[in-house]
């Protein structure tokens, strides 16, 4: 299996569980590591016989900045679905942050990995 990968992925959303959270927007950050064969678009040149990063990045970024979850785990199983289903993707795992919601920490958030590896 070979993998195609987004790494700090910064996209602005409502996301929280506190009222105040309700009214802000924060900043969310991703790392998706998606399950493909690049075999084919190695000999061709092909876009359309790859997983297209550029493709996937646009479409999370508008899902993200339209949706309101409560909690990052909500948010982390609705993205692998979308791109799972949207982008016929077999296996991910994804790292969903929320950098600024401690302030002592560096980062809080999720990691799921979800589907089956081939
Ligand atoms: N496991 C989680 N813990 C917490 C979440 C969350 O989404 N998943 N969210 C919050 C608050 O919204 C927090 O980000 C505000 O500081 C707290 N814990």
């Amino acid at each position: 299996m070979d993998i195609v990968y987004i790494s700090s992925l910064q996209v602005e959303t409502v996301i929280g569980i506190y009222d105040w959270e309700r009214e802000v927007r924060q900043l969310v950050t991703l790392d998706l590591e998606m399950g493909t064969d690049i075999r084919q678009a190695a000999l061709t040149e092909d876009i359309d016989s790859t997983l297209n990063y550029k493709s996937v990045c646009d479409r999370l970024i508008e899902f993200i900045q339209e949706s309101e979850f409560l909690l990052v785990e909500t948010m982390a199983e609705e993205i692998a679905t979308l791109v799972m289903h949207e982008f016929n993707v077999p296996w991910l795992k994804l790292r969903l942050g929320k950098p600024n919601a401690i302030s002592q920490a560096a980062d809080v958030g999720v990691i799921i990995e979800r589907g089956k590896r081939i």
